[in-house]
This record gives C-alpha cells, sequence and structure tokens, in this order.
C-alpha cells in the first residue's frame, strides 16, 4: 500500500481516447487507468502519437471523441507536471534565476538553499550560477528534473524523459521517480528506451 503524501488520492482515467492531428487520424479507442504509486509508459513507433497523447492527458490537446479524469488535487494547487524536451529554461538567466522563476510558478517561491538542494539532486549544483545558455544538453535536462524536484505535482507527464541523460542522469531519474512513487505519485511516460523504473503498465500505441 503507497503511503500518499499528496492532499488528494491520485488517479488518471482515460475513456475511448480519439486523436487526429491536422485532419488526420492518429489513434482511436485509447483507455487506461491509474493510481497513484503506478507508472504507465506509453511506447510505439514514431508519429503514433505518443506525445500527442501526453498532450492531451495535460489538457494541451482536445481529444476528437473519449475523456481524461484526473482526480489529484485543485487546480489552484497544481496538479500536473509536464516534462517535455523544450526545457523552459531562458537563456540569459542563471540556473539559479530559471528555477526561481519556475519555483514561483509553482506557487512555492522558494529560496536559494531550496534551489540548491534541488540542484544538488540532480547533479548540477556546481552550474548553479552558469548563464542556462552554457549548459549542454544533458545539464539542460537535469535542470528539467530540477524543476521536478521543485514542482512538488502529484501527476508527472514524462515524454522521453531519458532522452539526453547519460548513465547517471538516468539514475537520478530513477531515483526521482523512486522517490515520487512512494510519495504516492503518479507517473505516465511516452518513451522508446528503456525506463529506469519499470512500468506498471505498457500502453503500445502502432
Ligand atoms: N502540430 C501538428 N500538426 C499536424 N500534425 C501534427 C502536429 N504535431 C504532430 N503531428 C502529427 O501527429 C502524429 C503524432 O505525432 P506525435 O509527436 O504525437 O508522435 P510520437 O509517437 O510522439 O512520435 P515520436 O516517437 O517521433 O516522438 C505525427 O504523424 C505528427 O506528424
Amino acid at each position: 500500500m503507497v503511503q500518499n503524501s499528496f492532499p488528494s488520492p491520485i488517479s488518471v482515467n482515460a475513456e475511448e481516447l480519439a486523436c487526429e492531428r491536422g485532419g488526420r487520424p492518429i489513434f482511436e479507442g485509447i483507455s487506461f487507468s491509474l493510481s497513484g504509486g503506478e507508472v504507465l509508459a506509453i511506447v510505439g513507433p514514431n508519429g503514433t502519437g505518443k506525445s500527442s497523447l501526453l498532450r492531451m492527458i495535460a489538457g494541451l490537446l482536445f481529444p476528437v471523441a473519449g475523456s481524461v479524469t484526473i482526480k489529484a488535487g485543485t487546480l489552484e494547487e497544481g496538479f500536473l507536471h509536464f516534462l517535455a524536451y523544450g526545457d523552459g529554461l531562458r537563456s540569459v538567466f542563471t540556473v539559479e534565476e530559471n528555477l526561481k522563476l519556475w519555483s514561483r510558478i509553482y506557487g512555492g517561491d522558494v529560496g536559494g538553499e531550496a534551489i540548491y538542494d534541488a540542484l544538488e539532486e540532480v547533479g548540477l549544483a556546481h552550474a548553479m550560477h552558469l548563464p542556462a545558455r552554457a549548459l549542454s544538453t544533458g545539464q539542460r535536462r537535469r535542470a528539467g528534473l530540477a524543476r521536478l524536484v521543485l514542482s512538488k505535482r502529484p501527476v508527472w507527464l514524462l515524454d522521453e524523459p531519458t532522452s539526453g541523460l547519460d548513465r547517471d542522469g538516468e539514475a537520478v531519474l530513477g531515483g526521482l521517480m523512486r522517490t515520487h512513487l512512494d510519495a504516492g505519485g503518479a507517473i505516465i511516460a511516452a518513451t522508446h528506451l528503456t525506463l529506469p523504473v519499470p512500468p506498471t503498465r505498457t500502453l503500445e500505441l502502432q
């Protein structure tokens, strides 16, 4: 039994979702359900709609049929974190300034110490005062992981989360995922690669 550290019990239910992009059908009849402590992996060849499905779950793309219901707190509290390939970093700001900005968006407005701790957790504390433009691809991905740490949202949507990470970065991601699941969070990840934490179930798009 998972201990839920989040304010509400967590569930994500999708029923008979259908997706069109540019007027072209991408998938249909997609249903799944997920609870806190569980990981859903979305797999399938390029162009089958993995990212589109994540965007649909996030409410960024409307289904042409079906529905998604997420129970995980209130809109005001914020219940989703979408980690996509775009890292959301402003290049002229330092890593610390970027994370401070994001922490305000997450409603936390945390101090430098919490930002340092989040960066240390993802192996990026040494780069805290560098402008984001100076980060390597993998370091930018790690900064994205630091955002995950700071956001404290119950449902994580991860698009190719291991992409660009070295072996140590994958281990860091695995640690964050396990901590999140142990706290009762839920994770939905679109991936071509093996996730550092085995999925509870897998949804294959074709
Ligand atoms: N903005 C858009 N307008 C029109 N078609 C789009 C748009 N975005 C994506 N598509 C199309 O939707 C389909 C699904 O794209 P999506 O990015 O969801 O696939 P994916 O499974 O995540 O692919 P990959 O494995 O390459 O990341 C593709 O055929 C793509 O060309």
